[in-house]
């Protein structure tokens, strides 16, 4: 394996979703933790595989050829049977040009002896009220709008709801409106028939048939385009729908949960979101906090992180004082997933079984708001004392990749943010950071 994909393996594993790279042979080069956990697979298996059974004649070899990002709902051959996954593909680039295929793998929907057994951690007032919003919620049938933040939780809390609901035996499954386009979401979601259009080669169960009996997770619900929310509307009010191409009307007992990070009142004002199906979905709106607005939350979050990650060195991992103290000291506009992220981080990089304060890196943004609650109303008795050291990689290993990118396309910005599947803007200001204007 080429050097640069070996350093790319660490950054792998900071991705919570299970995540594979592939190389333009059509073979998996890496695949993280979250990747071997979700298909019972070891990486010493995987690596090295066809990319798949079609090998050839692929997504994959369409990305190779197309350097097209793409997202969409595909099975695949896991250990015991076939799963569904969200799937995501985006075309990488290694700090010496090479080109390789990154692909997130989230799976559609879990049962109920899959569905998050760690639960959700927190002791702060804010965290037990949302607690006691989310029992309420699971008891009653009405529509839940989850909102809130990136990374503060909001699926968590719906695996909450349904597993602590009448729903809790079926199955939980997740759509992300992220992947749905115009063409794939009457199909994904309702399911067709064989021949209901070009390359609809067998018929397909929908999300609302699979989630019979359970609960339908639609997540980033603030992304569903204008034109298919009125098909949406009208499934959540009969019940009822049809498979694309089909002629029997059909009817699940689902359980519908929605959660953005949008704010869907603005989007009704602005005409992007349909005043009817806002009505329909936020019966029951709840607002999960801020990690800045529940400090109080960090000692417990990062305990429960390092029992997750020790084993990963094989350790009984600790922080140190000044460590705990850097974390609080931060404004987590990335919420619990970048505290997360940040200490699978810190475990990797940190020297003994103790995390210290040179352990620790963030991810910076503009704006970013460093939080109200003063340190002392952080309860610091847990963290024994730390000691001192330096280093970061992270950031110049980003820096060595864009500038490859901007030799790549000249400076076109707009070339280099699809390449790397970002916005303009977002990459504006990584320039910034990075100091490469
Ligand atoms: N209270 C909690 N205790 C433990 N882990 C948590 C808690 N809240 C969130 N997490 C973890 O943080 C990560 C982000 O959570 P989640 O995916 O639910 O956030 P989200 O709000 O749905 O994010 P996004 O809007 O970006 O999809 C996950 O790994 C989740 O397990």
């Amino acid at each position: 394996m080429p050097q640069s994909v070996f350093k790319l393996e660490s950054l792998l594993e900071t991705h919570e979703q299970p995540f594979m790279v592939i190389g333009a042979d059509l073979h998996v080069l890496a695949v993280n933790q979250a990747w071997e956990t979700a298909f019972g697979i070891a990486r010493e298996v995987q690596v090295g595989r066809p990319c798949c059974e079609q090998q050839g004649a692929c997504r994959h070899q369409r990305l190779f050829q197309t350097l097209e990002p793409y997202g969409g709902i595909f099975e695949v051959d896991g250990r015991k049977d076939k799963k569904l996954l969200n799937v995501r593909g985006y075309p990488l680039l290694d700090a010496d040009g090479r080109l390789y295929l990154g692909e997130s793998q989230s799976l559609l929907h879990k049962r109920g002896d899959e569905v998050h057994q760690s639960g959700m951690v927190g002791k702060s007032e804010p965290f037990l009220r949302l607690k006691t919003q989310l029992q309420q919620a699971a008891a009653i049938q009405a529509p839940v709008l989850l909102l809130g933040e990136t990374g503060t939780g909001k699926e968590l809390a719906a695996e909450f709801i349904h597993r602590h609901s009448q729903h809790a035996q079926g199955e939980f499954v997740i759509a992300d409106c992220t992947v749905f386009g115009e063409d794939l979401f009457e199909s994904e979601l309702f399911g067709h028939e064989k021949g209901a259009f070009t390359g609809a080669a067998s018929g397909k169960k929908g999300l609302f048939e699979l989630a019979d009996n359970g609960t339908l997770f639609l997540d980033e619900i603030g992304e569903l385009p204008v034109s298919q929310q009125a098909k949406l509307l009208r499934a959540l009010e009969s019940g009822q729908f049809r498979r694309v191409g089909g002629t029997v009307t059909l009817k699940a007992n689902v359980r519908v949960l929605c959660a953005t990070h949008r704010n869907l009142a603005d989007m009704v004002r602005q005409g992007r979101f349909r005043e009817d199906l806002f009505y329909r979905l936020s019966v029951f709106p709840i607002e999960i906090p801020p990690l800045r607005e529940r400090k109080q939350d960090i000692p417990i979050l990062v305990e429960h992180f390092l029992k997750q990650f020790g084993p990963l060195k094989g350790q009984h991992l600790t922080i140190g004082r000044e460590g705990l103290i850097k974390l609080i000291q931060h404004g987590w506009p990335g919420n619990i997933r970048e505290l997360k992220n940040c200490l699978h981080l810190a475990t990797g990089l940190c020297a003994g079984a103790i995390i210290q304060p040179q352990d620790i890196h963030f991810m910076r943004m503009i704006g970013e708001q460093t939080g109200s609650l003063a340190m002392e109303d952080v309860d610091l008795q847990q963290a024994p004392a730390g000691n001192g050291g330096n280093m970061s990689t992270l950031e110049q290993y980003e820096a060595s990749f864009i500038g490859s990118l901007i030799k790549k396309y000249q400076g076109n910005r707009k070339l280099i943010a699809a390449e790397m599947n970002i916005s303009e803007r977002t990459l504006y200001r990584k320039l910034n950071r990075l100091n490469l204007n």
